[in-house]
């Protein structure tokens, strides 16, 4: 099938050689003819599936999704010359030349997130960039590494709550550290198969986001799949995966609730076929999203999909569907579904009582005592896990009490020493949790030599957060003549670059 699309611009592609990836993996080559069937029934233009052939075998630069609770970088402006480099995400823009976007300290101060142009069509079908996830109880359902579910934790406001679970255990820690650098703390994690999740919470969340495991076509491009990511048998694996995840899914939504399905595949089995499953099976309505229309797919009215010989990314499918409201409660239903809020109206202490050192440190730190009472303002709920405590927002619902979910960490021991969590320095400056810890200001030079591991000049003493232009770095702990380094080793990195915000050009820091 072809199809012309008017007005659509493909993500702008300004970056240079050293803002590409930098893997060795060669990216895997197919022919027309093997695109066609991976792609079947969609039809294309011989000439077409030519182009999209070579743009699978081409890497595609990442552009930087910017902060949209953040003002001090209006990258839109000082990094980009144009205002939409990626027209189904406008907060998006590509990387400008000879900006090491990776090696700067807006990058490490968490003003952008890099990623595929394509990976944010999800992003767009959820409407991340408008109000529309505001004050919401969202589920991120296969979220590592988060780059989907860090744009979703900026949408959701002051006042909502995501859960972004992941399964793989392995793949939880870079998850937990890609959620902490939004500085918010509204959020919990959770390591559950779907299906155990949605006997747990059944009927809880207002958008549930599934970003499915998939074939992975999408990835040909960056060498993270191998040429078996066409073959019939892969896909229908996947497809009968995503089935079980999808049903799980609609277990947990409210009704009345959005299910956003995305993939970065091509093959319509695990796109198109998979929305009409969900309307067949389980009676889920189309919700199309205006504003996407110029990237509609062919084979569904509320799926979308970006390709790489159009649109200058990787290429990926969303869809959006809402599930009906119910006549009837079900009876699935959680007994805290009708009011996740709970943990609003209670004064919220510790538990368990902490470990003493825990209980001093955070005392010390944070000017939090966890053995007296707090104020409705000053409410937070602390859990102490072995070597870890851990501290949830205010508003969180009832069930993150629960053991097995994951908080936002504040602090961890090492040995029979407890310190402060390079997460809890990360939370915003006006996190009740953090507000009173002391902090220090550096300028570009020294927050250059503190993200690579030195030292910082200060005559305080004790553990300090470290700002750059009042943006949380880490921590060090200051003896009244120096600040000790505490970064962790993977949130170190040589600093080349830094924007300069008068002109929009690159200037080179150290
Ligand atoms: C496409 S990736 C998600 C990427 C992520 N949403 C992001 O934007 O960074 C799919 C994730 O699903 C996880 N996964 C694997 N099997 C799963 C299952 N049965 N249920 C849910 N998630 C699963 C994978 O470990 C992987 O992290």
């Amino acid at each position: 099938m072809s199809r012309s699309r008017k007005g659509s611009k493909k993500a702008s592609r300004k970056s240079s050689a050293s803002s590409k990836p930098s893997t060795n993996r060669k990216p895997v080559e197919l022919d027309a003819e093997q695109v066609s069937a991976a792609i079947t029934p969609i039809e294309l233009p011989h000439d077409e599936l030519e182009r999209l052939a070579a743009a699978m075998s081409q890497r595609h630069s990442n552009v930087m999704r910017i902060r949209r609770d953040r003002s001090k970088l209006n990258a839109s402006e000082a990094v980009s010359g144009t205002q939409f480099d990626v027209p189904w995400y406008p907060p998006a823009v590509a990387i400008p030349n000879d900006y090491r976007a990776s090696r700067s300290i807006d990058f490490a101060a968490g003003e952008y997130y890099l990623q595929d142009a394509g990976s944010l069509l999800a992003l767009a079908a959820a409407e991340a960039h408008t109000d529309s996830l505001s004050g919401q109880l969202v589920c991120d359902l296969c979220a590592a590494p988060g780059g989907k579910a860090t744009g979703v934790l900026e949408a959701i406001g002051s006042d909502g709550f995501l859960l972004a679970n992941e399964p793989i255990r392995s793949r939880v820690a870079p998850l937990a550290y890609n959620l902490s650098r939004t500085g918010s703390d509204r959020y919990a994690i959770s390591s559950e198969d779907p299906d155990a999740l949605s006997q747990k919470l059944p009927g809880v969340f207002d958008t549930i986001l599934i970003d499915a495991p998939c074939s992975g076509q999408a990835l040909l491009s960056r060498g993270r799949q191998s040429k078996g990511a066409v073959n019939e048998s892969m896909v229908a694996t996947n497809a009968a995966r995503q089935q079980r995840i999808l049903a799980a899914a609609h277990k947990l939504l409210r009704p009345g609730g959005t299910i956003i399905y995305s993939t970065c595949t091509f093959a319509v089995a695990e796109n198109e076929d998979q929305v009409q499953w969900m309307k067949d099976e389980l009676n889920m309505q189309p919700s199309p999203i205006e504003a996407l229309s110029d990237y509609q797919s062919p084979l569904a009215d509320c799926g979308y999909r970006v390709w790489p010989h159009r649109d200058g990314c990787a290429g990926a499918f969303a869809a959006r569907l809402t599930k009906p409201i119910a006549e009837e409660p079900s009876e699935e239903t959680a007994e805290f579904s009708e009011d996740p809020w709970l943990l609003r109206r209670g004064v919220l202490q510790s538990e368990q009582p902490l470990d003493s050192g825990c209980d001093e440190l955070i005392q010390s730190v944070f000017g939090i005592s966890s053995t007296e009472a707090r104020t409705d303002e000053e409410s937070v709920l602390l859990r102490q896990r072995d070597w870890i405590a851990e501290a949830f927002c205010e508003g969180a619902p009832e069930w993150v009490k629960q053991d097995w979910t994951i908080g936002p960490e504040v602090a961890h021991r090492t040995g029979q020493t407890w310190k402060p969590s390079h997460a809890c320095a990360l939370r915003h400056p006006d996190d009740p949790f953090t507000t009173n810890a002391e902090r220090i200001e550096l300028n570009d030079a020294e927050a250059a030599t503190y993200l690579a591991g030195g030292t910082v000049p200060t005559d305080q003493r004790g553990w300090l957060i470290v700002q750059h232009r009042d943006r949380p770095l880490g921590w060090v702990k200051a003896d009244g003549r120096i600040g000790k380094n505490h970064l962790p080793t993977h949130a170190r990195m040589q600093v080349v670059a830094e924007v300069s915000k008068d002109k929009g050009r690159e200037k080179v820091v150290d």
